[in-house]
């Protein structure tokens, strides 16, 4: 873990349920790679996952099963290790390139900007020949202008254990908003394709292997799940999906599961499955994990753990303590994060935040909400053209831009990077009539389908973000509970031990996926945008209100939803285009705002 991170706390355990094929999953790390350091229950980092990997391994040696890694994406944006770089991704990517990942893909961050994606092109894909995967995902060579694969569509390749022979694919979903150096096929028409069609009649396969920055119930997988099993009814098909944020577990059918595995290094998705052929090996080492042989070939079984990613967690998994645990290829990691953490200032300190901040932990509007905080204090105090001062402006955000909480005490060079780590300006279309401007936001939040046809829909591109409704409510005094706890599986199966808060997954196969037995959070969901009114005339009374309306405001916004402004000015009977728009504070972007706005208003 890196020096400052928060040591972990104990807690009560479940167990990982090993099999003769086992999986540790990655997704949506967006840069987190030095983990959380004021999180004790995710503070381990990219050193300690590599020093896991090899233990696990070690372990899986020893017991002849195989242990695959598998990455789906969005590694990058939404952290100073990547964001706070000049260029973007110069330490994340060789850091992350030091973990042996079996099978990778991209995300849809991959490819927002052409830097990004000629990273992946130019580094990442090198760096994992063979086992990156693009099934539908093609960049333009920036030396030779044409279209090619980003990477190859798949890869067969036998597992060194137990001989199972893997068809692995590696899929984004069908993804909108990618910069004009990458064409995403959709996955819809990817699967009609001629090599997806032979490859998934071969029958010299005991599991097909699907990763997708792809969220386990869409239509893409269900696509992709209905074309293999047209062709193979009873072959096992093993889905990890992305993109959502989410822990999820999907069962399609008796042979066919799906893992997804959350986000931003909180979680190292583990799963497991027993009782596959091993056709890749005829006199294979097979060990009867749990069933009987014959009855393993005719009905596999799955499990699956979402690991919290943390020390604690991971030498209880591999028996293993401080002094053993630690591979010298993972604490050489560790040290290059901590370098690059140093070179690039990250725990310099802007000002100290009076109290936490939510994305999602905090109903909105309230005072612990970021939302609320960012539209009643930092926009109103920040968003100002100098050439338009005078003008009254409405200010519209997407929630989306906001990507973490903010914890009390230091606001770091690192926390401005994981709260706004896009680099989008903003822009304004001059003098709209008040009466059309107050009712865009409406529209935006309500999405009134006919404004949204279903490709063009904000919530493909805002989805509801990292939330998963819960029924529990949490209880205040657990929510900062730290400290030693008694440990032992009498006390985790009763529960008769005080919990830390955290994640507590319901998924198809029940609520017992997590690791680390919590106390429930209750999670608030958010509208796909918020609106800051700013320099209108003041009324005094509640009548005088509307006549104090202006006639007229500058209607701003981040640039990043342009297209959706447009839309619903459209929807509203406006004729505005792209032509009727121009920049707004020229140079300054969310990220500085915030930055600006923490060093003048939170004194530590
Ligand atoms: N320049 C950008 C890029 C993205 N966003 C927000 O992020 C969302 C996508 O992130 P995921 O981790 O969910 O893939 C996107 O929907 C936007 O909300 C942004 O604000 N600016």
């Amino acid at each position: 873990a890196q020096p400052s991170a928060a040591p972990p706390v104990s807690a009560p355990l479940r167990e990982l349920p090993w099999g003769q094929l086992n999986f540790l999953h990655t997704t949506d790390t967006h840069g987190w790679h030095a983990g959380h350091l004021q999180e004790p229950s995710f503070s381990a980092d990219w050193g300690d996952y590599i020093s896991l990997a090899e233990r696990l391994h070690e372990k899986a040696d020893k017991e002849g099963v195989d242990l695959l890694l598998v990455d789906t994406g969005d590694r990058i944006e939404g952290n100073g290790l990547y964001d706070a770089s000049i260029p973007r991704g110069f330490y994340t990517l060789k850091i992350f390139g030091e973990q042996d990942v079996d099978v990778l893909c991209s995300g849809n961050h991959e490819l927002y900007k052409n830097t990004s994606s000629e990273n992946e092109y130019y580094e990442t894909v090198p760096d994992f020949l063979g086992n990156y995967l693009a099934s539908n995902l093609d960049i333009i060579d920036p030396k030779t202008g044409q279209q090619r694969p980003l990477a190859q569509r798949f890869k067969k390749f036998t597992t060194k254990n137990q001989g199972i022979r893997v068809l692995a694919f590696g899929f984004l979903f069908n993804f909108r908003g990618n910069s004009n150096n990458t064409v995403v096929q959709r996955v819809q028409e990817t699967i009609k394709e001629k090599w997806f069609q032979e490859a998934i009649r071969d029958r010299e396969v005991d599991l097909f292997l699907v990763v997708g920055h792809v969220p386990l119930r869409t239509q893409e997988f269900a696509s992709i799940y209905k074309a293999i099993r047209e062709q193979q009814w009873d072959v096992t098909i093993q889905f990890f999906g992305g993109h959502t944020h989410i822990r999820d577990y999907a069962k399609y059918d008796s042979k066919a599961y799906g893992l997804e595995s959350g986000r931003y290094m909180e979680t190292i998705g583990f799963m497991s499955i027993n009782g596959l052929p091993t056709g890749g090996k005829s006199n294979s080492l097979s060990i009867d994990i749990a069933a009987p042989r014959a009855a393993r070939a005719a009905s596999p079984t799955f499990s699956r753990r979402y690991i919290d990613n943390n020390l604690f967690s991971f030498h209880q998994h591999t028996d293993l303590n401080d002094t053993t645990f630690p591979t010298e290829h993972g604490r050489n990691v560790s040290s290059m994060i901590a370098l690059a953490r140093e070179a690039l200032k990250l725990d310099k300190t802007y000002g100290c935040a009076p109290r936490d901040y939510w994305t999602n932990r905090a109903p909105y509007p309230s005072k612990n909400s970021i939302f609320s905080w960012l539209q009643d204090e930092v926009l109103p105090d920040m968003v100002l053209d100098v050439d338009r001062a005078d003008v009254p402006r409405m200010v519209l955000t997407n929630t989306g831009a906001l990507r973490f909480d903010i914890f009390r005490g230091p606001f770091t060079v690192d926390t401005t990077y994981t709260v706004s780590p896009f680099t989008s300006g903003f822009r304004y279309i001059k003098d709209v009539p008040f009466s059309i401007a107050k009712r865009l936001l409406q529209i935006i939040n309500q999405e009134v389908p006919q404004l949204w046809p279903a490709s063009q829909s904000l919530a493909f591109e805002l989805p509801v973000r990292s939330v998963e409704a819960s029924t529990h409510t949490v209880d205040e005094r657990l929510l900062f509970a730290g400290g030693q706890m008694p440990l032992g599986k009498d006390h985790a199966l009763d529960h008769d031990v005080e919990l830390t808060p955290g994640y507590t997954t319901t998924d198809d196969a029940g609520s017992d996926g997590d690791d680390t037995i919590h106390a429930p959070i209750r999670f608030y969901r958010v509208p796909n945008a918020l609106e800051s009114r700013i320099g209108f005339p003041s009324a005094t009374t509640e009548e005088s209100k509307e006549s104090a309306d202006p006639v007229s405001v500058d209607l701003v916004y981040v640039d990043f939803i342009e297209s959706y402004i447009l839309l619903a000015l459209k929807f509203l009977g406006t004729d505005y285009a792209e032509r009727d728009t121009a920049v707004y504070m020229e140079g300054r972007d969310m990220t500085g705002l915030i930055a600006q706005w923490v060093q003048e208003h939170w004194q530590c």
